[in-house]
């Protein structure tokens, strides 16, 4: 058994701080709904004074969810204090959470306080709060930049006036791991009530520390955690819900701890999130980005199929997702090609697949990933039974608005190498009579149609081209990033056929 961490879920208010995330009612709704389903033990629904619509959804959250405490965040200031208890008190279990900054430069040029007055500001707002609430946080805004002796005495004091949870917020983003545990080591040292408060952590991450920050805390004692869903909140975010909660999970053989969250529903809530909000997380974020569980080089991928644990520290199923991916591009080997061909439905010869293979990657190597369809595409190339008796060596096409557009193409037939150039309305008419110049046969082109089987700048474009010899159809099929390469592979692959069909097994040397 591990220590017990609350999860303290600050999203709807400090994470609405983040430029382009703030949230209507129903939104902070929907988040808080989540959050519930999240298991987080609070969730601070806003800052009730801020404005009618925060008072607003502050109140609804309260209404609606029954398994969290609601806080609301309010100043040391009565009339925050009125309107944060207004809006939760109709909470199952409400909180208040009233803050004051405590560092000298704070105190100096933005509240213009004496740390005197602070501290007495700090102890008759937490009075005012208890009249009101059982449940009041006290947070010492910049505590990480104050000085510890002046923290220990006002954590004493509003610990005394009833608070019962005292926050050490690094509100910079400033401290590291070890100075944030000497840090809280000493505060608890120098506080002689400290046991009758919960201590939390509220780490934001201008250095990139908020989550190392926050486990280090635990080590001195604290047992809240405060936290975001993608870790977004003031200037570069809160430290985020998911990697927290994650690290304690998988780590519990270093940490040492445990919390209340269904981690199932992490990525849910992370997508719901940026849904609402607009915000995309990097695709490179710890657990809910995008490649947090995707593989694409071939070393990795057969580690994975192999034996999931080799490249995962954690399974995507405990995050809620289905499933881990493997991507293929350039980097990924034969085993995860042949795996996902298997689940494609495709079952090559060794020799099928290794003809298949070496078309993926010269394909991965034009296109970023190469997907399914792609990779249909290619092994229905490959695997025709009908045998190349006209193989496309080179092509050379010479266009513009000013000249007509002329096509040189070299077909190899057999050991011979033959060349035509015909001019045409466009490289693919060009192309297509410099062909049939060689075939030297009377083709019909019956139809010509090209699409694009992938998504993106570098898709794979899909020829499919239908002609017509002594009343029969023949159809073939070309693939590339070059349009008009698809459209020349499409049409040597229906002349091959065409080309079988009335030579039979010995065409190649009826042909040439
Ligand atoms: C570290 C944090 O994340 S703290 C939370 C930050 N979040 C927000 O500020 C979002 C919501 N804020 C708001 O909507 C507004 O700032 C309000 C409604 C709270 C206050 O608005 P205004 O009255 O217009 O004041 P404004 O924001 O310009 O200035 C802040 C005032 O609060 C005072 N103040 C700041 N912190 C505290 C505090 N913890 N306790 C008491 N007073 C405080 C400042 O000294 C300043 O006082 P002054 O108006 O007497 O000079
Ligand atoms: C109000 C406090 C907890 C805060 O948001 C901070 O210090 O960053």
């Amino acid at each position: 058994m591990g220590k017990n961490i609350k999860i303290f879920d600050t999203t709807l208010r400090d994470g609405e701080q983040s430029p382009g995330c703030s949230m209507n009612l129903q939104e902070k709704i929907k988040v808080a709904k989540q959050l519930e389903l999240l298991k987080v033990d609070v969730i601070e629904a806003g800052f009730a004074i801020a404005s009618q619509g925060d008072f607003n959804s502050v109140k609804e959250v309260a209404q609606i969810i029954k398994n969290s405490t609601v806080a609301s965040l309010a100043r040391a200031l009565p009339k925050d204090i009125d309107y944060a208890w207004e809006a939760v008190k109709y909470a199952v279990r409400p909180r208040i959470h009233t803050f004051i900054a405590t560092s000298d430069i704070h105190m100096k040029h933005k509240l213009k306080m004496k740390p005197e007055e602070v501290i007495e500001r700090a102890v008759a707002m937490v009075k005012y709060a208890k009249k009101y609430c059982e449940d009041i946080e006290f947070s010492a805004e910049d505590g990480t930049r104050s000085d510890p002796k002046f923290l220990a005495q006002i954590y004493e004091k509003v610990i005394e006036a009833g608070a019962t949870v005292i926050n050490i917020p690094d509100t910079v983003g400033y401290t590291t791991p070890e100075e944030y545990y000497e840090f809280i080591t000493k505060i608890k040292e120098n506080t002689s009530n400290i046991h009758k408060a919960e201590i939390s952590v509220h780490c934001h991450n201008d250095l990139g520390l908020a989550v190392a920050n926050t486990l280090a805390a635990a080590k001195a004692g604290a047992t809240q955690f405060e936290c975001t869903i993608n870790g977004i909140g003031e200037r570069a975010g809160n430290a985020a819900l998911e990697e927290i909660v994650m690290a304690i999970n998988t780590r519990k053989d270093v940490l040492g701890l445990e919390c209340n969250i269904d981690t199932t529903q992490i990525m849910r809530s992370s997508r719901l999130l940026s849904t609402i909000t607009g915000v995309q997380v990097q695709p490179n974020k710890a657990i809910v980005g995008a490649n947090a569980f995707a593989h694409e080089s071939g070393i990795h991928q057969h580690g994975v199929l192999e034996e999931r644990s080799t490249y995962e520290i954690m399974t995507p199923e405990s995050i809620g997702l289905t499933t881990n991916k493997m991507v293929l591009g350039k980097h990924s080997g034969r085993h995860a090609f042949n795996e996902r061909l298997k689940s494609l439905g495709y079952n090559l010869s060794d020799e099928d697949l290794s003809k298949a293979f070496k078309q993926f990657k010269d394909l991965a190597d034009k296109k970023k990933v190469v997907y399914n369809r792609d990779i249909e595409a290619i092994v229905s190339e490959e695997i025709i039974e009908i045998p190349q008796t006209y193989k496309l060596e080179r092509f050379v096409i010479n266009s513009g608005n000013v000249i007509s557009t002329t096509a040189s193409i070299a077909l190899r037939v057999k050991d011979k190498l033959i060349e035509e150039a015909m001019v045409g309305d466009g490289p693919v008419d060009a192309a297509f009579k410099a062909i049939e110049k060689i075939v030297g046969m009377d083709i019909i082109l019956e139809d010509y149609k090209l699409h694009s089987v992938t998504e993106g700048k570098d898709a794979q474009g899909e020829a499919i081209v239908k002609i017509k010899y002594d009343g029969k159809m023949y159809r073939g099929r070309g693939l590339s990033t070059d349009v008009v390469e698809a459209s020349i592979k499409a049409y040597i692959s229906a002349v091959n056929k065409m080309s079988y069909e009335i030579y039979g097994k010995d065409k190649e040397e009826k042909a040439s």
